[in-house]
């Protein structure tokens, strides 16, 4: 998407060097810094401390952490620990083990010689599905703000609510539940977005500034601010990513997504998630039972990072010495989901929907 009017993606290799670069995300809205990356450490660091962030990008950046890797030591002693290394930053959103899993089966049966560049074309095509999936769940999520635009009078907008980010930042470009969005501008849909603001890491602050650069209307709030608004039928359709969604349509997301969820029904509002198809893990049901929840640094609850009058800095909010806890992810039960978003349509959230869209995965 665009950032100043150019054409970025959140990761890419450049052409010239071959290295890999991340828009670093840290500084985000604040400042737009472009980083490269080299070493096992520095991909692996980028994931964990969450320069780049989001499971369809995590997966694509341990794509390409593999293949920079082999490309220095092809050896299967150096293929198994990048995978190890990489799958150990991050342990919720599955994408991340996805294409790893994806990366070790491909190159392991290969040649030594021929897997550095077998590695680089596997990671583009890990990248430009995760582009068209994310294209198509936004053709697809269309379907539903066309809907509800058709039920108002003309030229009022839809009013969409989200939580976290789940845009192009978080993906390869599009982003999942932003891809509606983008498709129901271009499609002259007048929509407005209420963002949530998602403590701790306040990834609302990336989606309110992607919205802002493709000119979408929108307002940042708090996270406790969304029940309110759907009370006072201030929100039209929700839409959310998900980190990890089990065969029968338990979604996993960020923090305060259930409880959005909760409001949601309470209110009649429609609770939709936008769902790339490499973000199901078909092995698991019970996603409060089974996910596992990372647990994150305590500092993320008890500073806050932005703009001070000295520069990025961060600022103290609780007492000294309290106690925190931080579970970076929750997980919303199928029943409270109206339905998935998919690359390959829209269903039900249950294995039978899913396992209708996608027999040749659903086992
Ligand atoms: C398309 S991204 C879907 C999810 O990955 C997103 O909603 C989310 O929870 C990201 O969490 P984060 O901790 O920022 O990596």
């Amino acid at each position: 998407m665009k950032v100043g009017g150019t054409h970025y993606r959140s990761i890419w290799r450049d052409g010239d060097s071959g290295e890999v670069r991340i828009i670093d995300q840290r500084w985000l809205p604040h400042e737009f810094k472009v980083v490269t990356l080299n070493t096992l450490d520095e991909f692996a660091v980028a994931i964990r401390d969450m320069w780049v962030r989001g499971a369809p990008l995590i997966g694509a950046t341990a794509a390409y952490g593999v293949a920079s890797a082999v490309t220095r030591d092809p050896s299967d002693a150096n293929l198994a620990e990048t995978c190890e290394v990489l799958n150990a930053t991050r342990p919720t959103a599955v994408n991340l083990k996805w294409a790893l899993d994806r990366c070790k089966s491909a190159l392991s049966p290969l040649a030594i010689e021929s897997r550095a560049a077998a590695a680089w074309v596997l990671a583009e095509e890990v990248v430009e599905e995760d582009v068209e999936i994310n294209r198509r769940i936004g053709e697809n999520g269309l379907a539903l703000i066309r809907e509800i635009a058709a039920s108002k009078p003309e030229g009022e907008p839809v009013h969409l609510l989200t939580h976290c980010n789940a845009g192009w930042l978080a993906t390869v470009d599009w982003g999942t539940a932003t891809s509606p969005m983008y498709h129901a501008q271009d499609a002259g849909i007048p929509i407005h977005v209420w963002v949530d603001e998602t403590r701790p890491r306040n990834q609302g602050a990336l989606t309110a500034w992607e919205l802002g650069e493709a000119g979408i209307s929108h307002q940042y709030i708090v996270d406790n601010a969304g029940g309110h608004l759907m009370q006072h039928g201030m929100v039209d359709l929700v839409i959310t990513g998900t980190d990890r969604t089990t065969a029968r349509g338990d979604v996993c997301n960020k923090i305060g997504t259930y409880l959005k969820a909760l409001a949601a029904r309470d209110n009649k509002v429609p609770f939709y998630v936008a769902l790339p198809s490499p973000t199901i893990d078909w092995s698991i049901n019970d996603g409060v039972a089974e996910i596992p929840i990372e647990e994150r640094p305590s500092r993320e609850i008890s500073h806050v990072l932005g703009m001070t009058d000295a520069g990025i800095g961060d600022v103290r909010v609780t007492p000294e010495g309290a106690g925190t806890g931080n579970p970076a992810f929750d997980v919303t039960p199928n029943r409270l989901v109206t339905g998935l978003i998919t690359e390959r349509g829209i269903c039900e959230a249950s294995f039978e929907g899913l396992a209708a869209l996608f027999p040749d995965k659903a086992g």
